[in-house]
């Protein structure tokens, strides 16, 4: 499906058995400046309905100290948020009518009854897919603002990603040939107030790290580098994949640098590795059965018949899939047209 410099509307799908649909898939130039950049693909969306997303997300989720911290930030955006993110953000707000306080929030959301499942896997040929559930709270909301992002240059798509209109951060995305990142929460309790702190101290959030490495990362290698080594506002995992043989990582991070780095090793056998929401060395608590779920279908599938279908089936699996699920994408960045993003409900 082609996109103009707005969005371009999914057709609803018959996928592999199941109703699922695609989101609008909209062009976003980096050619313009960062405060008009976003507007073509806003003008898709009804004003009011964002700016009541804004006001919940903020109401049910930021504590009031938070926001009564970063309020007063948004006066000096400039020296506290990196560009290309503040013009996006302030484009956005004023576009909007919001404050840029709140739009700076709402841009920092992080952790709220998130519990998203990555998945990286290597084929018997040697082939890597990626694919990933978004779990979040507000999907209500959520579900009606997923977007794909084709972020483009020089007439060709310089990366791409999946967001939420206004949420200039990704948590998936795919560097063609090069690369593919997904993000999930890693939970270390109280993350505002170090995110503050940090934030403050100029470390970046995580989702804003994922495109940053999509824009400016020269490969695989460089990538997980990056990833692992940049400061961040909070805990997270990266999970990273490339377009050769073994190029398949999570990485576990601390908001100073990297916990562990845990490859895939398809020579001894671990041609796959799921991430949920805990330390891959640590069991999951009994009442979340989504990792074991996954790794049972993963082992049924096997790695002679793992693919885009079977990946997405993967993801498909209850309770891998369930109530939180946004959407899932699964990816490849050696075949980057095949990138695919489908919105969940509950069938
Ligand atoms: C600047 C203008 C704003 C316009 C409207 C923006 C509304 C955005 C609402 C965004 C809601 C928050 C999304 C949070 C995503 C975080 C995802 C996450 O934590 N994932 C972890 C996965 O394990």
């Amino acid at each position: 499906m082609g996109a103009g410099w707005g969005c371009a509307l999914g057709l609803g799908l018959l996928l592999w058995g199941a109703a699922a649909a695609a989101p609008p898939l909209c062009n976003v130039s980096l050619e313009q400046a960062p405060q008009q950049r976003w507007l073509p693909a806003l003008r898709h969306f009804d004003p009011a309905f964002l700016r009541a997303a804004v006001a919940r997300v903020i109401d049910e989720s930021v504590p009031k100290w938070v926001h009564a911290v970063i309020r007063p930030v948004a006066k000096e955006l400039e020296s506290f948020i990196p560009q290309p993110f503040a013009g996006e953000i302030l484009g956005m707000c004023k576009a909007l009518g919001i404050s840029v306080g709140d739009g700076i929030l709402v841009n920092l959301a992080y952790e709220f009854s998130a519990f998203c499942t990555s998945i990286v896997a290597q084929d018997s040929k040697g082939k890597i897919y990626h694919g990933r559930n978004m779990d979040y709270a507000f999907g209500d909301i959520l579900r009606k603002m997923t977007i794909d992002v084709q972020f483009m240059q020089n007439g060709q798509v310089a990366y791409k990603g999946t967001t939420f209109m206004g949420y200039v951060g990704l948590w998936t995305g795919q560097s063609p040939h090069k690369f593919t990142i997904s993000g999930d929460e890693r939970d270390k309790g109280r993350w505002w107030e170090n995110a503050v702190a940090a934030f403050l101290s100029r470390n970046v959030p995580v989702s804003w790290l994922v495109r940053d490495t999509l824009s400016k990362a020269a490969d695989f290698q460089a990538a997980v580098l990056k990833l692992a080594a940049t400061p961040i506002i909070a805990d997270v995992y990266y999970i990273v994949a490339g377009t050769s043989p073994k190029e398949g990582v999570v990485i576990t991070r601390n908001r100073r640098g990297p916990a562990d780095i845990w490859p895939l090793e398809p020579t001894a056998g671990a041609w796959f590795r799921v991430e949920t929401n805990y330390d891959h060395w640590v069991a999951p608590p009994p009442f979340d059965k989504r990792r074991t779920a996954a790794i049972k279908a993963l082992n049924a599938t096997g790695w002679d018949n793992i693919n885009f279908e079977t990946l997405f089936q993967v993801l498909s699996v209850r309770p891998v899939l369930n109530n939180y699920t946004i959407y899932t994408t699964v990816m490849s960045a050696a075949v980057p047209d095949k990138y695919m993003t489908r919105i969940r409900t509950w069938e």
